[in-house]
């Protein structure tokens, strides 16, 4: 034993082998910062998703409507993949951020960084949620180039990170006119026979469409996008298991929940001059959240005395 036991995790492998159980279905909750994921960590998640449109609000304040660049989403999500590399994480990729050696960049970036899978999909740089009306969607060509572009990174490179397509065609068009249902289809279909390992199909609108999506891209994984009050309805992770969906992420879980309470606990703070009067965690516990524990215990283990007295 030369004391390096600990060998590097691949997100990405993990990934691949929960995909390659058919009857299984990746569940990912939708995480956007280091508090986010370690609260999802905590409740057992094996996936985690990183959501652009929470990278977006978290770190610029800013609506989703592709202000985000490489740099800003590839630092979040190379942090949410440290936090616990055995766990993988899928993380938003937008457009890749630019022409084929753009796409081709962040697949490496986020592939060396450990991150187990991201999505690219077919809107044009000034983007939005694929849950707003007006998409603007580049050509089938230029969609296909960089479907091409990602997977001829990931093989090159190695890292196995799994490429999701996305197509935002259902609810879109290109400059031609091209959108719809079935140009949707028609997108997926060719992404599978270029190679990439799963797809997503955005804004799907009833649950009969989401049958008819899975009879119809039936070479490789689907994944389901679970966004309250946006243009899918929402059904269960067992129910999405039972059409055929082999991953659910639920982008908007968190930030639902945080900006409910904290814009509460603000309001609250305005009104009485004090803070909510529920039971608090303190500090102690909110660190805790954030490994606390753990770290202070690898100091001790180390001969570390700063902690020892806390
Ligand atoms: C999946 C998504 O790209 C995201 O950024 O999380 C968004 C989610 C959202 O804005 O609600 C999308 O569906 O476009």
């Amino acid at each position: 034993m030369n004391g390096h036991s600990e060998q590097p995790v691949s997100g990405a492998r993990r990934l691949r082998e929960m995909l390659a159980d058919p009857s299984k279905t990746v569940v990912a909750p939708g995480v956007y910062d280091g508090i986010t994921a370690r609260l999802a960590l905590a409740q057992g998640f094996d996936c985690l998703y990183m959501t652009g449109a929470g990278t977006s609000m978290s770190r610029l304040g800013m609506a989703d409507l592709g202000l985000t660049t490489f740099t800003d989403m590839h630092t979040n999500a190379a942090m949410i993949a440290s936090i616990d590399p055995s766990v993988p994480v899928i993380a938003d990729a937008d457009t890749g951020y630019g022409g084929p050696i753009n796409v081709a960049n962040t697949v490496r970036a986020y592939g060396r960084s450990g991150v187990a899978g991201l999505h690219i999909e077919d809107q044009i740089q000034e983007k939005r949620c694929g849950h707003l009306s007006g998409k603007q969607l580049v050509s089938r060509e230029v969609y296909y180039n960089r479907l091409r572009a990602a997977c001829k990174a990931r093989d090159e490179s190695g890292s196995g990170i799994v490429i999701i397509a996305r197509t935002d065609a259902a609810a879109g068009k290109d400059a031609e006119g091209n959108g719809g249902f079935d140009e949707a289809v028609e997108r997926l279909t060719k992404a599978a026979d270029i190679g990439v390992d799963a797809l997503f199909f955005e804004a799907i609108q009833s649950e009969d469409q989401c049958k008819e999506v899975i009879a119809r891209l039936p070479k490789i994984p689907v994944l389901l996008n679970m966004v309250d009050g946006g243009r899918t309805p929402i059904i269960s992770n067992e129910r999405a298991n039972e059409i055929g969906f082999r991953i659910v992420i639920w982008p908007t879980i968190a930030l639902e929940a945080v900006m409910a309470a904290v814009g509460k606990a603000f309001q609250t703070m305005k009104k009485t001059g004090k803070t909510p009067e529920e039971p608090k965690m303190g500090p102690a516990g909110l660190f805790e959240v954030c490994g606390l524990k753990e770290l202070m215990a690898f100091d001790e283990a180390v001969g570390g005395k700063a902690y020892s007295n806390s």
